[in-house]
């Protein structure tokens, strides 16, 4: 069996934490970063307000990442050993594409893939306070959270809200620890153990 499985959610949720955990956790576990995929920098759009408009989906070649997941399915062991991930031979039929990224759910192509969807979410001062620590390949100027990364979030949800598409949300502000538990036992109930 094949399984492809979502963390998306804010900026600064957890998601590359939450992600790092399954992988040491799940057999046969591949993961692809939709940070990857970004265009470069002169391919990026300045909007009114001055920004360069990095929180938009047309900010990303998803194209690209849509084929990356289109290797994955054709051949996960191939996929695995490539990417130097060790196929366990007692679960040859078991193979999981974890997809990482704060835009996952918003590109319509691969929406319908994935077995299991979950968002994170962490209140809007903590998510400002966790970025201010974080230094990106692009440093935020000042002034980018609040005029362009935090409405962007907003509008994006909303949108997937509005799209009825069906998420697990977790709370980002959860202890690590205890958030790689929950997601472990919904997979196995909802998936690994239903097979
Ligand atoms: N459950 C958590 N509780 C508190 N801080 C967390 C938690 N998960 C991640 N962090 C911290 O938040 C920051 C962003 O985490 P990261 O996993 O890189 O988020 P994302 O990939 O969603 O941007 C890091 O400093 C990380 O150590
Ligand atoms: N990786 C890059 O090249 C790059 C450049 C500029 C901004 N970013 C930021 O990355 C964020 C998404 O990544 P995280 O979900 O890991 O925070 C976006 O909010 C975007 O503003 C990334």
């Amino acid at each position: 069996m094949k399984y492809i499985v979502g963390i998306g959610g804010v900026t600064n949720g957890g998601k590359t934490t939450l992600t790092s955990g399954l992988l040491r956790s799940l057999p046969n576990c591949c993961v692809v970063h939709q940070d990857d995929f970004f265009k470069p920098q002169d391919q990026i759009a300045v909007g009114k307000d001055g920004f360069k408009q990095w929180d938009v989906l047309e900010s990303l070649d998803m194209e690209a990442m849509l084929s990356t997941v289109r290797a994955w399915l054709d051949n996960p062991p191939k996929f695995a050993r490539a990417h130097g991930v060790p196929v366990q031979p007692g679960l040859p039929d078991t193979h999981i594409l974890v997809l990482e990224g704060f835009l996952l759910y918003s590109y319509k192509p691969l929406l319908d893939l994935y077995s299991r969807r979950y968002f994170l979410t962490v209140p809007y001062e903590e998510c400002k306070r966790r970025r201010s620590t974080r230094s990106y390949e692009v440093p935020d100027p000042p002034g980018l959270f609040d005029g362009h990364v935090w409405p962007m979030y907003l509008k994006y949800q909303r949108e997937m809200e509005e799209g009825g598409v069906d998420v697990v949300y977790l709370d980002g502000t959860r202890p690590r620890a205890e958030l790689l538990h929950q997601v472990l036992e919904d997979l196995h109930n909802s998936l690994l153990n239903c097979s």
